[in-house]
């Protein structure tokens, strides 16, 4: 039940649907007990006494009863039908919004699949559960409770009779919740792995088929499959191992009325009216006994997915805001950033960054080099709070950023990521993101500074055009202009650009750097690039080696100076013997 009390806030706003659904069952099930006694009336008192003439008012009664129990029936499908869509409507929000908020680290470990299946399969079961199964468990009882006080008052011994199978009736239905739980959290766990295999292969169609590796991809999947259907099947075991058995145990109940009422009746001590209310009295009981098992599988199944939805939604937000946070306003920031000896490592891992400082002041322009895992893209995760900085801090306009109120920092960052991803909407759509008012002069005008705008205007439907799934049908030089488009619009203080030109050929780079500096001229700019070409015009450029910093200073500087900047260079300026010339000269006077 602790599943379904951390859901509550979910349901109990809608409780008057809920009342009004399980009202509604209470009063077809009364309605249900009318039956066995009007036959017990028909045989007893019209049958028996041959008043034939009452047949016709007891047909028109059973037909009155009949339909205020439909009546009733279609209320409580209304009701319960409304209360589990509401309720799934809710939680869907909840999560969504959940989703959203939670932090990047969460991000590392989580899984699409898994995440889809949550937010679907998931809360299916929870609707269906909350809608019509919660009232059909109560009902379950009501009719044992309300058949059970029949029985007595027709003839008690006879009920206690018939009764006594019903604790091992009650016991293998127990046993039997038991064995279903865990077997219906296999099965979710497979069915999870299984959509997660799904997802990631579509999303990585293209690398499995350069690769030729389809037949590898289907023996994954056929691995998760397997498992699925042997999860599938144990369950189906254990159903069908307990099933008969409670079948079994239900009959007896009917074996044993049959045979000990028909002696009563033999012997006069019981009515054949009463016998034959007796006997659709204890079907009124079996029939939810037998059903006992399709609800406890309803409710174990509803509360291993309740279990995995409340296991998001309690998720800890590793990155959030303090009590009181500072507001930006982005009038007022200037955009100067400091990192004070910051060292950080992820979670279980081995210091990605050791002993940073920087200062970067409004305008400024940081360039970073370094190899691959060099902490390059830690130091802008950290820049944006994707990460708590434990050890030292990060001040932008000299306050803390873990005391800013996240949203309105970021608001003041712009991110170029190394993989770019477009969303499946239009260009137009995909450059405006990060902003609600945009205007079709910014979008081009944003264009044209990062060289996007001719290409964009030779597609069929120019800022119209809807670019597929993850950017399809746009070459990577493209896609990562738009993505800088995107950036600029939002018109930031601080501008990142994690390996943003990579894709891109040096001439078209050059224009946008060109184009840059008009844009970011009093803000703040972080670029992480492979090419020197992308960095030599930086005020700082930082050279990074496994976290710690290696040379620091501006371009002329660096080639000045033996380390691995100048190595970078010579590689990639081999090709320009002239360059490379005057760099040796340089070099030389350096020395000299
Ligand atoms: N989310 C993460 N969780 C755990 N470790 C991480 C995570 N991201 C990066 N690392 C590790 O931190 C170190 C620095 O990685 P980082 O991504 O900052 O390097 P980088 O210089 O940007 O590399 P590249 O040029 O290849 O992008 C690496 O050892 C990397 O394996």
């Amino acid at each position: 039940m602790e599943v379904f009390k951390g859901l509550k806030r979910f349901y109990w706003p809608e409780r008057k649907l809920l009342f009004a659904s399980i009202f509604c069952l209470i009063c077809t099930t009364a309605l249900g007990l009318v039956y066995p006694n009007l036959l017990r009336y028909l045989i007893d008192d019209i049958i028996a006494l041959k008043k034939f003439d009452q047949v016709p008012m007891l047909a028109l009664l059973v037909v009155a009863v009949i339909s205020v129990k439909a009546v009733f029936q279609f209320l409580h499908g209304f009701s319960g039908g409304r209360l589990g869509n509401k309720v799934a409507y809710n939680m869907r929000e909840a999560m969504y919004e959940k989703l959203q908020y939670l932090s990047f680290q969460y991000y590392d470990q989580a899984r699409t699949g898994d995440l889809m299946s949550r937010l679907t399969a998931d809360l299916e079961a929870i609707r269906i559960f909350i809608g019509f199964g919660f009232a059909q468990i109560l009902n379950v009882f009501l009719m044992i409770g309300f058949g059970t006080i029949m029985m007595f008052s027709i003839n008690w011994k006879l009920s206690l009779l018939t009764m006594i199978t019903m604790p091992f009736l009650a016991f293998a239905a127990i046993r039997f919740e038991g064995k279903i739980h865990p077997a219906f959290r296999s099965v979710r766990a497979s069915m999870s792995s299984m959509t997660t295999a799904v997802q990631e292969n579509i999303t990585g169609v293209r690398t499995v088929k350069s690769f030729a590796r389809e037949p590898y991809e289907v023996e994954k999947f056929t691995i998760r499959n397997e498992d699925y259907r042997m999860n599938n099947v144990a369950t189906s075991q254990i159903w069908s191992k307990y099933f008969p058995v409670m079948e079994l145990i239900a009959n007896l109940s009917a074996v044993i009325l049959l045979g000990a009422g028909g002696y009563m009746v033999i012997k006069g001590t019981l009515t054949v009216g009463e016998l034959v209310a007796f006997f659709s009295l204890v079907w009124y009981i079996i029939g939810p006994m037998w059903g006992i098992g399709f609800h406890i599988n309803n409710y174990t199944q509803s509360k291993a997915s309740g279990e995995k939805i409340l296991e998001i939604l309690h998720q800890y937000i590793h990155v959030k805001d303090v009590e009181h946070p500072v507001v930006l306003s982005p009038d007022v920031v200037q955009g100067r950033v400091r990192f004070n000896q910051v060292t950080f490592a992820y979670p279980d891992a081995q210091p990605a960054l050791h002993d940073l400082t920087l200062d970067a002041r409004p305008g400024k322009v940081i360039g970073f080099l370094g190899g691959t895992g060099s902490g390059k893209s830690t130091i802008i995760s950290l820049l944006m709070r994707a990460y708590n900085v434990k050890d030292g801090s990060v001040t932008l306009d000299g306050t803390d950023i873990r005391d800013i109120h996240l949203q309105s920092l970021r608001n003041q960052i712009a991110t170029v990521f190394q993989e770019t991803f477009l969303f499946s909407s239009t260009i137009r759509g995909n450059i405006s993101y990060g902003r609600k008012d945009v205007t079709m002069e910014e979008i081009i005008r944003v264009a044209k500074l990062v060289k996007a705008h001719d290409f964009i205007m030779e597609m069929p439907l120019g800022y119209d055009t809807v670019v597929g799934e993850r950017g399809m049908g746009l070459s990577g030089g493209q896609k990562q202009r738009i993505a800088i488009a995107r950036a600029l619009i939002k018109d930031p203080k601080i501008l990142i650009l994690d390996d943003a030109t990579s894709a891109v050929d040096m001439e078209t780079e050059q224009e946008i750097q060109a184009g840059f500096k008009e844009v970011m001229k009093g803000r703040t700019t972080f670029i992480i690039a492979h090419r020197i070409s992308s960095l030599k015009h930086a005020d700082e450029i930082i050279v990074l080696d496994k976290g710690h910093v290696v040379q620091r200073g501006t371009h002329d500087e660096l080639i000045r100076q033996e380390g691995p900047y100048l190595d970078t260079y010579r590689i990639q300026y081999a090709d320009h013997p002239d360059v490379a010339e005057s760099s040796s000269s340089q070099e030389r006077r350096a020395v000299q």
